[in-house]
């Protein structure tokens, strides 16, 4: 799997820097709060649980999976939704949180699916955000990195399902998926 990467941009200590800086500012803004976080499967599994850990607050946890990319590297321009969280949301704090921000689709049909519930709020926190890849409009509250336009794979983020479970975030050989 290692041999696959290019080269790895954000290291394990990275990230959990990273963790600990969003989760502070988590922290210092929801205090006296209690927000429903809301993850964003599937890529989101390790920087969910870690952010978390990483925010002093009582809060509720949820889950939605929605997907677009059905493991390729291009977004294929319809998410669909895969499973609906179990919360009521209406009037509640919510927070969303993503592994990257890449063309804007996940995050914008997210908006638009989840405030028609009528959230009291409604922010965002993405661990990557990569501007260059943006085709529809979308933004973050809250981001780790902001990354370049390449295709990233590892800590959550897969290729054909596949590279999710390495460490760190790098950047995929570009020889893996040509031809493909
Ligand atoms: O800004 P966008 O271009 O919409 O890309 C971002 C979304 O793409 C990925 O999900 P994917 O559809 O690959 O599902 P997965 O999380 O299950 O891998 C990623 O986890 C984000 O949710
Ligand atoms: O760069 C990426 N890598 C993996 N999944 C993604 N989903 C959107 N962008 C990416
Ligand atoms: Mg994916």
């Amino acid at each position: 799997m290692n041999n696959d990467i290019e080269r790895v941009l954000y290291s394990q200590d990275d990230i959990k820097a990273a963790c600990q800086r969003l989760g502070a500012q988590l922290t210092e803004d929801y205090a006296g709060k209690r927000p429903l976080v809301i993850g964003v499967l599937k890529g989101v599994i390790f920087f969910m649980t870690d952010l978390l850990r990483e925010m002093d607050l009582m809060a509720d946890l949820d889950f939605i999976d929605v997907s677009s990319y059905h493991g390729g590297t291009a977004s294929t321009g319809e998410v669909t939704l895969e499973q609906d969280i179990s919360t009521d949301i209406k009037d509640r704090d919510v927070i969303i949180v993503e592994d990257i921000l890449d063309s804007g689709r996940t995050l914008a049909y997210l908006k638009d699916f989840l405030e028609a519930r009528q959230p009291r709020s409604f922010k965002v926190c993405t661990l990557l955000d990569k501007p260059e890849g943006r085709v529809v409009e979308a933004r973050a509250d809250y981001v780790g990195f902001n990354v370049p336009n390449e295709f990233l794979v590892g800590y959550g983020l897969d290729y054909q399902e596949f590279y999710r479970n390495l460490p760190y975030v790098g950047i995929l050989k570009p020889e893996v998926y040509a031809n493909k």
